[in-house]
């Protein structure tokens, strides 16, 4: 009997491009493959003593003879490889539209408004690498206080400013206009605040990030785990990405190891259903900044909390480690990649060494927690649950 699950993402480790990469201009992106292939190796061993080198397909790492978990990967159905998608296929939902995606600015009519709106110009409309931006207009921004407005390949809007010149409250509420502007036909999936502190050529973008995404266009297992009494318990930006619907309980979280102490510290405690946690920094420092180094690093860093993680489940627990799109940081630009994600079942009611194969899409993982939890699913996806228990 599992009546918990810890829904574990680790932002942006695709494990191989997907059939339709093609669509997305990702053939041959591969994240963790060919993060292994330039930095010559990485030391994983407790996600592969869980079975990550035995999931097929998979490239840089063996397979071992009697993994502790199941494992497999999946496909995704929905049309998109950003985060909102990804996690509201996961949770389960199928996106058959795209986000709107604004390559070439926001529209003047849309930059008009906000503008009135807020009371102030803004400095940018385009799309760019933040880190990048900021120093671009930083000084601009230091001297006018005019907001930073950019946008990526995905579908954002985001907002940003220094601390000390736009206080954060000041920030969120501007990104509150931004979202009641960007909806209908401008609508982008997300809205996102991006302080940062510093001077000039060293500015440090801060943990005070916060994403305002539009509601999920269905009810997800999130919502249903909710009604049926259960616990779902948001760490890191879930929050945000579902904008609190079907979340009983929210942390944000400074970075990676803040994440993972949450979960433990909710693992720790009394509670039933659903602990979603999201570990963004390899997503948001590594993978965008199209640094292999830094996201090798980072990946071999919370190997090595797996074992803390995973002796914190009681008997009745299970955890599922996935992710929600790829960010290959050595493909060109600095996007995320359409990749298979990898799965990693562990719990002990999960049966060792169970191959889950190639799951059609990832709300195979809704499916398989309402079936676990005993709740209806979305209607969206197929249970593996009698695969591995
Ligand atoms: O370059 P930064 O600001 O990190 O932007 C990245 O973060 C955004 C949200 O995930 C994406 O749009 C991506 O491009
Ligand atoms: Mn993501
Ligand atoms: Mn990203």
């Amino acid at each position: 009997m599992v009546n918990r699950v810890v829904l574990f993402v680790i932002d942006s480790v695709g494990i191989g491009a997907l059939p339709d990469a093609e669509e997305f201009g990702d053939v041959g992106a591969n994240t963790l493959g060919n993060i292994i292939k330039a930095e010559g190796g990485i030391h994983l061993p407790n996600l592969i003593s869980l079975g990550l080198g035995n999931i097929d397909g998979i490239i840089g790492i063996d397979p071992i003879e009697s993994p502790l978990g199941a494992y497999g990967r999946s496909d995704e159905v929905s049309q998109g490889k950003d985060t909102t998608t990804g996690h509201w296929e996961l949770a389960g939902l199928h996106l058959t539209k795209p986000f709107k995606t604004f390559p070439d600015g926001f529209p003047e009519s849309v930059i008009q408004a906000f503008e009135e709106k807020i009371g102030k110009k803004i400095l940018g409309n385009k799309a760019a690498s933040g880190t990048a931006i900021i120093e671009e207009l930083g000084e601009e921004h230091l001297k006018t206080g005019y907001p930073i407005v950019y946008t990526s390949a995905d579908s954002v809007f985001q907002i940003a400013a220094h601390e000390e010149v736009i206080p954060i409250e000041e920030l969120y509420k501007m990104c509150r206009i931004a979202r009641e502007i960007m909806m209908g036909d401008h609508a982008v999936a997300r809205i996102i605040a991006r302080p940062f502190v510093g001077t000039l050529g060293s500015f440090n973008r801060t943990s005070n990030r916060r994403d305002f995404s539009l509601n999920p266009p269905g009810e997800t297992v999130l919502d249903i785990a909710k009604r049926e009494g259960f616990d779902v318990i948001a760490v890191g930006k879930i929050e945000d990405i579902f904008n609190g619907q079907g979340i009983t309980e929210a942390v944000h979280t400074e970075d990676n190891m803040d994440g993972i102490d949450q979960t433990i510290n909710y693992l720790n405690k009394e509670n039933k259903g659903i602990i979603f946690t999201n570990l963004v920094d390899f997503d948001s420092k590594y993978g965008h900044r199209r640094d292999a180094k830094g996201y090798k690093q980072a990946l071999e860093d919370m190997d090595q909390r797996i074992p803390e993680l995973l002796k914190s489940l009681k008997k009745d627990d299970m955890i599922m480690i996935v992710a929600d799109h790829g960010n290959d940081p050595t493909f060109k630009g600095t996007d995320h990649t359409r990749e298979y994600i990898p799965i990693l079942i562990y719990g002990e009611a999960v049966k060792p060494n169970v191959n889950i194969g190639t799951r059609k899409s990832f709300a195979d993982i809704a499916a398989t927690i309402a079936d676990i939890l005993g709740i209806p699913s979305t209607g969206k996806g197929d249970s593996f649950k009698s695969l591995m228990m």
